[in-house]
């Protein structure tokens, strides 16, 4: 029986999959996973029976992945599950960024009692207006499963987009839309765009890159969207160009007291992925995750560990999360070989500082020969599937 613990709530259509030999829920204890959403694991105790941890989303900056790494915790997210929900989201903001949409239904909310109220709204109507996107130039950075979307969504809405990320995958290139330009560096979107979105981790490189220096690349009046985290941003700084019109609008989906009434700022709580659809794709696919790992012992979509998979073909299956050194697989060899145990398939692979490996036979792995295993320089884990 697999213990998993609910951080959060999931969605039904991913805890689903979890059968009989699975137990989950929110105060169970010892668990050996743990499945959640934006719950924070910073300050959480693992026990040495956690095996896995899932991310039902994209950002993993609410769990200690480092820390994670060093106990052999295998964590998972589910890339781009949620991607299409904060999309749709993005487009809604940047009209709302554009438009005076929230400003003048709050002042139609006014009108309440007012007798004439159709000539008033008429009249007041002015104080409204805002520019179309059409043939704007929109900045996109990170241009992952999120920012393709959002730069192919805003092309075809008429935009000029342009966008950065010197990392992006082979995949997101072959998604991005051709008429996207290639910006040469960030600073290129802060001076040349009118509307700008961040679609970037939270990594200790891209914290507080949006500051007072940032914004004083930007065009007067700019548009800034941040639907990636607040931590991307340094709020006094953000006040500051916000109060002095440098920019016109900031939109966020993360809440920070000092944003609570302040004029051209709209903050949402956090909803990029909350849609039904989002939470059912994400639930699904952490779970699977989950069970092809806790099942078979192969891994798919970790963010710090490599992509292993093997089918099953042998009675017994070692998992083993390592170091990243010489030497481990011959040390490993050599005790299989001492005590006439065959290997009938292996698999290693390393991501950095760490690696995993997969070793399967027929033969009966005694316990000693595991505790032996375990107690090998630079083996952190080893866990035997039957
Ligand atoms: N508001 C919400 O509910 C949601 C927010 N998010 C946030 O959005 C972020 C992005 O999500 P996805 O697009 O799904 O992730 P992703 O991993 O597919 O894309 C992130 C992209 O950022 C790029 N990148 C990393 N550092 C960069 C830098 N310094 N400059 C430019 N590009 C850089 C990467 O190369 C990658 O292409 C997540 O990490 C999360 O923080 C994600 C989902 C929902
Ligand atoms: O699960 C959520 O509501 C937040 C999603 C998110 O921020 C992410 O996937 O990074």
């Amino acid at each position: 029986m697999y213990k998993v613990k609910l951080m959060n709530k999931i969605s039904s259509e991913g805890l689903d999959y979890f059968n009989e030999d699975y137990e989950y829920g929110e105060t169970l204890e010892n668990e050996d996973a743990i499945l959640l959403r934006s719950a924070s694991l910073h300050e959480y105790e693992f026990t040495n029976n956690v095996k896995a941890i899932a991310r039902a989303g994209a950002g993993v900056n609410n769990i200690p992945v480092e820390k994670c790494s060093e106990k052999g915790i295998v964590v998972f997210n589910t890339p781009g599950a949620n991607a299409n929900a904060v999309k749709e989201l993005v487009l809604c903001a940047l009209f709302l960024s554009s438009r005076k949409i929230v400003e003048s239904i709050e002042w139609v909310n006014t009108l309440k009692d007012d007798e004439n109220i159709g000539k008033t709204a008429e009249k007041g109507k002015s104080n409204f207006v805002g520019p179309e996107i059409e043939g704007k130039k929109l900045g996109v950075i990170g241009l992952g499963a999120i920012g393709v979307l959002v730069a192919n969504a805003a092309n075809k809405l008429g935009m000029e987009v342009y966008g950065y990320d010197p990392f992006m995958s082979v995949n997101s290139a072959w998604a991005l839309s051709k008429h996207v330009r290639k910006a040469k560096d960030m600073d290129e979107i802060f001076k040349t765009c009118d509307y700008i979105t961040v679609h970037v981790p939270s990594t200790k490189d891209t914290k507080g890159m949006l500051n007072k220096e940032k914004f004083a690349l930007m065009k007067d009046g700019a548009r800034l969207l941040n639907f990636a985290r607040g931590d991307l941003v340094v709020n006094e700084d953000l006040l500051e160009a916000v109060e002095t019109g440098k920019l016109s609008k900031y939109i966020t989906d993360f809440a920070a007291q000092e944003f609570i009434g302040k004029d051209n700022i709209i903050v949402l709580p956090h909803l990029g992925a909350s849609t039904p659809e989002s939470e059912d794709n994400c639930a699904r696919m952490a779970v699977q995750e989950l069970k092809d790992f806790l099942e078979n012992g192969n891994i798919k979509n970790s963010v710090n560990f490599p992509a292993v998979n093997q089918p099953r073909e042998s009675k017994v299956r070692l998992c083993i999360t390592n170091k990243n050194m010489p030497n481990i697989l011959a040390r490993i060899s050599k005790l299989f070989a001492d005590h006439n145990l065959n290997i009938e398939n292996m698999v290693n692979r390393s991501r950095g500082d760490y690696a995993y490996t997969l070793i399967d036979t027929n033969d009966d792995v005694r316990q000693d020969i595991i505790e032996r295993i375990e107690a090998a320089e630079g083996i952190i884990n080893v866990r035997v599937i039957k």
